[in-house]
């Protein structure tokens, strides 16, 4: 994925200045920076969810597979399951677990029977780490589950659906930190097969799963580079200020 010139508003008010950034194939990239610095609102800028924010104004390219995603043609619904998102807090449907998973397949029209339905429920979930646990129970309700659980529910449903990339916005900060050690092991396992962008207030978290990591300040990207690198060389000094606790 290829973003250039991209500038987000809120009304009159600029989120996003002018952010050029390239996210590659099978890497977990990392977007941190203080609070308001604009993670979130770039995040939601690659499966266009800003749209859904009637007073957000979103300008630049960002391609995918040759084709702006801002393209008049372009279909939001299955651009956003080919770029899936879970959220801070863990949203499963108020449904059983398996049609938690089932949901996505049938309406993008991905299986064509029951068997073959059954067989996305339980790769996805397999994917997602949550299979075992939960095989016997496909009829319980989502929400019945422990947090974490909920929230690989949640990475499931988003597996589902044949995505290339999962955007991740602080995926872990509604988690106790065994929840979040199994969510992590699990972004390290899908990042062979997915593309992983992860919002993250930890920079601990940041260090231990992502290969590259972009620091943004007051809706800037001051720079992205490998992982350990930025974390014991920044280029920038207000990257420095902002990983030794200056700043933030
Ligand atoms: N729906 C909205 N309407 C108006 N302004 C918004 C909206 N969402 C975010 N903003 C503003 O855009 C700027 C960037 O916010 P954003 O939530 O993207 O930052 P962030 O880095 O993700 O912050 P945090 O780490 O606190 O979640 C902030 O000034 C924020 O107030």
């Amino acid at each position: 994925m290829t973003c250039r010139d991209v500038n987000v508003w809120y009304g009159d008010k600029q989120a996003i200045m002018n952010v050029n950034i390239d996210i590659g194939k099978n890497q977990v990239l990392a977007m941190i920076g203080p609070s308001g610095c604009g993670k979130s609102t770039f995040l939601r800028c690659l499966n266009r969810m800003n749209d859904t924010i009637p007073v957000c104004r979103v300008t630049g390219n960002i391609i995918l597979d040759k084709l702006n995603i801002y393209d008049k043609k372009i279909d939001v619904v299955p651009l956003r399951a080919q770029v899936g998102m879970v959220f801070q807090k863990p949203n499963p449907f108020p449904k059983s677990i398996y049609d938690n998973i089932a949901y996505g397949p049938k309406i993008h029209g991905l299986v064509n029977n029951r068997t073959e339905l059954d067989e996305v429920v339980e790769y996805s979930l397999t994917k997602a780490g949550l299979w075992d646990e939960v095989k016997d129970r496909l009829d319980q309700p989502g929400t019945g589950l422990s947090g974490g659980q909920q929230q690989r529910l949640c990475i499931a449903r988003a597996i589902a659906v044949r995505p290339e990339i999962i955007l991740m916005d602080e995926p872990c900060s509604a988690l106790d930190p065994i929840a979040t050690a199994t969510v992590e092991d699990l972004i390290d396992e899908l990042r062979e097969q997915y593309t992983i962008v992860i919002v993250t207030h930890n920079m601990q978290q940041a260090a231990r799963v992502s290969q590259r990591t972009a620091y943004f300040h007051l809706g800037r990207l001051i720079e992205v580079g490998v992982t350990d690198q930025l974390f014991t060389n920044p280029g920038h000094r207000l990257t420095e200020d902002y990983i030794t606790g200056r700043f933030g």
